[in-house]
């Protein structure tokens, strides 16, 4: 695995010159400052000879407007580069986030995902950056400094450099410490955003049971473990500072000392001893952003593991294929021998085998849990079988890229089928060429012209997250429409009737009826009055297909059905039931 370090001069790379040109100015400041006191002596010197001051005031106004313009324009050149790393790694976060494969879903907490995009890229943001700068520039300038004390005096070089590296020493003890607190702040803030998440989205859930304080402690823990983690990695900053410090003021204490031995010793000179103090001094500041920059890049390493992590999950590579709108005869949907579970769990489906033919209506019936739903799931490659094949007009469809096959298909989920946003951005989701006559058509087929003609802003109208202004049968409705606008060559209705009252049941269903001419339809249903006029009904038990045939066949024939049946008063009429 690339060291974090790695992968944060990875994320500078194509800011390269512009950094090195930052650095460059920071030096060149720095510098502009070094030579002023020197123009400064030549005007005082000027002042006490009676010469002229002119040229050096000149001088000394020019560099200091000189410096000042030049750390202006580092400044804004380092937020700028700043800026753009921080927008890339967040275009690619969100990428990623939004292709990440189904069951890694599953498994993650979307708040938590969410505050990677938010809140980590800003450490790695600046730690890339000024972070970098600040160490670098921490380090020529030590340098710098360096050679000039040896120029001095290499016996006392030696002095000093003996008590900056023991304190380098426990620095390196100390910066890991302030990673590893970052990384833990940031898990926590992913916390409390998962936790918000959980609130926020059962809002109604958590009100109706009176739960807000629960909710509060939850979040509130993680609030706590971020507050902690901070805390502590504020500590480890302190100690950074107080050590450098230290280290300043140790280092012109021995030097203070052995130089003055050296003077009565009579084998250095007071003047090589107070040039030496002054460059001890002088280092304070480049040692200041050395330790500065080495905190920052610390807390930007922290974050980039929580970055990288995103980038090793598992993405739907394929679905930014672009494929052509799907035509032709309505194709075969076949289940042969297939197996699925779902990770950590039992089998889901058990060697399932059965065939929607091409044009025609079948449904999916069985008790909850039955593994409809995974069916669905699988056909439109969510998860891959652990065995068997799906096929879709005779192609496995683990052949076909994930663009090319989800084209073919319109599907409805059971939950929160709607998006927030208005009516017609729902609506021209499925299909954003979809003409207005289309969706005209749409909405009538589905009932919903009235509704929209009511709505002051018609199509325009906000529906909420996840649609939670419109009624569960709006919602319905809505998503079937969308779903009819795809123009799909295999609809799948996962429960989609379940919240209609009668009559709008019956339009729907004759609307399915519709575009069951053209298209093959799969649905699922709880309640067997939606499906009983479907062409063949595939009854499941356990993962299992137990039965499959048209109603009549299996009210004869399946003593489940029957019971399925019976209990929703459908089969008073067959006798000897
Ligand atoms: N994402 C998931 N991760 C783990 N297990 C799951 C997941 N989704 C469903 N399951 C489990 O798989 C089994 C089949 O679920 P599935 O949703 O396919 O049933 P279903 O027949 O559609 O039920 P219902 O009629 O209640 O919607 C269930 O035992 C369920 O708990």
């Amino acid at each position: 695995m690339t060291s974090p370090f790695r992968v944060l001069l990875g994320h500078t790379r194509p800011h390269r010159a512009v950094l090195t040109g930052s650095l460059l100015l920071v030096l060149a400041a720095g510098a502009s400052g070094l030579v002023q006191p020197l123009v400064a002596q030549d005007v005082l010197e000027a002042l006490a000879t009676g010469g002229s001051v002119l040229a050096p005031v000149l001088l000394l106004a020019g560099l200091v407007v000189l410096g000042a313009a030049l750390t202006g324009v580092q400044s804004w050149w380092q937020q700028r580069t700043a800026e753009h790393v921080v927008r890339e790694v967040r275009r690619d976060l969100v990428f990623r986030l939004v292709r990440l494969r189904v069951p890694e879903l599953d498994s993650r907490a979307p708040g938590d995902l969410t505050a990677r995009v938010t809140s980590d890229s800003t450490l790695l943001q600046n730690a890339a950056t000024e972070g970098l700068v600040l160490v670098a520039n921490g380090v020529l300038t030590t340098l710098g400094a360096v050679v000039m004390m040896g120029v001095v005096h290499l016996g006392l070089l030696g002095v000093t450099a003996g008590v900056i590296v023991g304190v380098a020493l426990v620095l390196l003890v100390v910066l890991p410490r302030i990673r590893l607190a970052v990384a833990r702040a940031q898990e926590s803030l992913g916390a409390v955003g998962a936790a918000l998440d959980r609130a926020l989205g059962a809002a109604r859930t958590v009100k109706a049971n009176g739960a807000e304080a629960r909710e509060t402690a939850l979040a509130g823990a993680a609030v706590d473990r971020a507050h902690a983690a901070g805390l502590v990695g504020a500590r480890y900053v302190a100690v950074v500072k107080v050590l450098t410090g230290v280290a300043i003021q140790g280092a012109f204490l021995a030097v203070l000392g052995v130089g003055g031995a050296l003077v009565a010793a009579g084998s250095m000179s007071a003047p090589e001893l107070i040039a030496f103090l002054l460059y001890v001094f002088y280092l304070a500041s480049p040692i200041g952003s050395l330790a500065a920059g080495l905190g920052m890049l610390q807390q930007g390493l922290g974050a980039v593991g929580r970055i990288e992590e995103v980038r090793r999950m598992p993405v739907e590579e394929d679905v930014d294929l672009v494929v052509p709108a799907p035509h032709g005869p309505p194709p075969a949907v076949e289940f042969a021998g297939v197996e699925f579970a779902y990770p950590g769990r039992g089998p889901a489906l058990r060697g399932v085998s059965w065939t929607a033919r091409p044009g025609a209506r079948t449904a999916l019936v069985g008790l909850s849990g039955a593994g409809k739903t995974t069916m669905f799931a699988l056909l439109q490659r969510f998860y891959e079988p652990t065995g068997g094949t799906v096929r879709v007009g005779g192609v496995d469809i683990a052949t076909m890229s994930r663009a090319e096959l989800r084209r073919l298909i319109a599907y409805v989920e059971q939950d929160s089928p709607v998006m927030a946003g208005t009516l017609r951005d729902n609506l021209l989701y499925a299909n954003p060429d979809a003409t207005d006559a289309e969706i005209a058509e749409a909405l009538r087929v589905t009932r919903l012209t009235g509704f929209v003609d009511r709505l002051d802003a018609g199509l325009g109208t906000e529906v909420g997250t996840r649609g939670v202004t419109l009624s569960g049968g709006e919602r319905q409705r809505l998503a079937i429409a969308r779903a009819l606008l795809r123009k799909p060559r295999v609809l799948l209705l996962d429960e989609a009737t379940a919240q209609l009252d009668a009559r709008n049941e019956n339009a729907l269903r004759e609307a399915v009826d519709q575009v069951a001419r053209d298209c093959t339809v799969i649905l699922i249903a709880h309640r067997l009055s939606t499906v009983t006029d479907a062409d063949r009904i595939v009854l499941l038990e356990h993962g299992v297909v137990r039965a499959s045939g048209t109603h009549a066949e299996l009210v004869e024939q399946d003593e489940l059905y029957r019971e399925l049946a019976a209990t929703q008063l459908l089969v008073t009429a067959v006798p000897g039931v």
